[in-house]
């Protein structure tokens, strides 16, 4: 089998268990994210892999290869495994073309970097110190240097972490296209949710040093397998409901359910079941007047963010509702009343 598979991995630091049970799959040619809260063992999970630290139990594999058991252990130096850590680590007294090319043959050294030096658009920088470059100029020669030997798998922690706002943005979305083009298998770890679906062709979130779940990008965001996920992605509107034949009824009326919805609460004796259904900001619409399935609510705040708004609203009649409903609307809307519609599919989320 090609590509990275992790299964029921754990590992610990002395006596406290980091990782209780990550499965995690990469296929050859992907790129992943690990995406959770500070401190939940991203960093542990990608040491275990790159062979830094040992696992207690479980399987890493790469390619068909076993990497780690918790008994057999494959050295790090023959893993294959590329690693760009979060502040680069290049260098100081090396060049851009000396750090790039370290580890390189003589006979190869020159025409590499210049073919690396290409790929992550650094062309003409060869001769400066790392001390020479910006922030992302760094990052970028980093990731060269973990390309220059031509890893199987990429590892990438928090690469982005101390880069503002915007150029964060770009070198993502540079860094994600630099290994489409290099056909790069690579995991990047982020506790940035938008980073994660930015970048990732799938996402296994950690929680508690468990994989609690693993999709792709748009599937997570709108079908979270519970309410931790779901509010970890993004804001969310959680309505309770009444789930029965496929069908969610919630106080904004009935809807259809996602594909893979999951069920909530025990089965009832007639087949319903009460559950939380998930709105994302997006799937609510605000109007003027009262219309079918629309809630009266009293618009408490509306920020503008540059490509929308953020509304903030109180529902009148608090019952079958949260106490605030969160709308992204593309237009504002002035302070006071409003009526508030939702749209379908629905998604039931398990409650944790
Ligand atoms: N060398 C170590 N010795 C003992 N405990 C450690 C060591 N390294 C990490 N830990 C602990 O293991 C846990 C997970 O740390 P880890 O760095 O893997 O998390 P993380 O998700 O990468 O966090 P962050 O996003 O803040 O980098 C933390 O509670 C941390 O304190």
């Amino acid at each position: 089998m090609s590509g990275l598979s992790i299964k029921g991995l754990r590992a610990a630091h002395g006596r406290n268990e980091i990782l209780a049970g990550v499965d995690l799959t990469v296929e050859d040619g992907a790129l992943a994210c690990v995406l959770g809260p500070s401190g939940c063992g991203k960093s542990t999970l990608l040491r275990v892999i790159a062979g830094f630290h040992p696992a207690t139990e479980g399987e890493v594999a790469l390619g068909g290869r076993l990497l780690d058991d918790g008994r057999r252990r494959l050295p790090a130096e023959h893993r294959r495994i590329g690693y760009v850590p979060q502040d680069g680590a290049l260098f100081p007294h090396l060049t851009v073309a000396g750090n790039i090319g370290f580890g390189l043959p003589r006979g190869r050294r020159r025409e590499k970097v210049a073919e690396l030096l290409a790929l992550v658009g650094l062309d003409g920088l060869a001769k400066r110190h790392p001390h020479q470059l910006s922030g992302g100029q760094q990052q970028r020669v980093a990731l060269a240097r973990a390309l220059a030997t031509e890893p199987e798998l990429l590892l990438l922690d928090e690469p982005f972490a101390a880069l503002d706002a915007a150029l964060r943005t770009d070198l993502r979305a540079e860094v994600a296209a630099t290994l489409r083009r290099a056909g790069a298998t690579a995991i990047l770890v982020t506790h940035d949710q938008e980073e994660a679906l930015s970048f990732a062709d799938t996402i296994a979130v950690l929680h508690a040093g468990r994989t609690a779940q693993q999709a792709a990008p748009q599937q997570l965001y709108r079908e979270p397998a519970d309410t931790a996920i779901a509010r970890f992605l993004g804001e969310a509107n959680l309505i309770p409901a009444t789930v029965a034949e496929g069908k969610a009824e919630t106080v904004f009326g009935t809807f259809p359910l996602t594909a893979t919805a999951t069920a909530t609460a025990t089965a009832t004796e007639n087949g319903e079941r009460d559950g939380l259904v998930l709105l994302r900001p997006r799937q609510l619409r605000l109007r003027t007047d009262p219309g079918p399935g629309a809630v009266h609510a009293r618009v408490q705040t509306c920020r503008f963010r540059g490509h929308d708004h953020r509304i903030e609203l109180l529902p009148t009649d608090p019952d079958g509702l949260p106490p605030t409903l969160i709308a992204y609307t593309d237009a504002p809307w002035p302070t006071g009343e409003a009526y508030v519609e939702a749209q379908g599919p629905a998604h039931v989320v398990e409650g944790r």
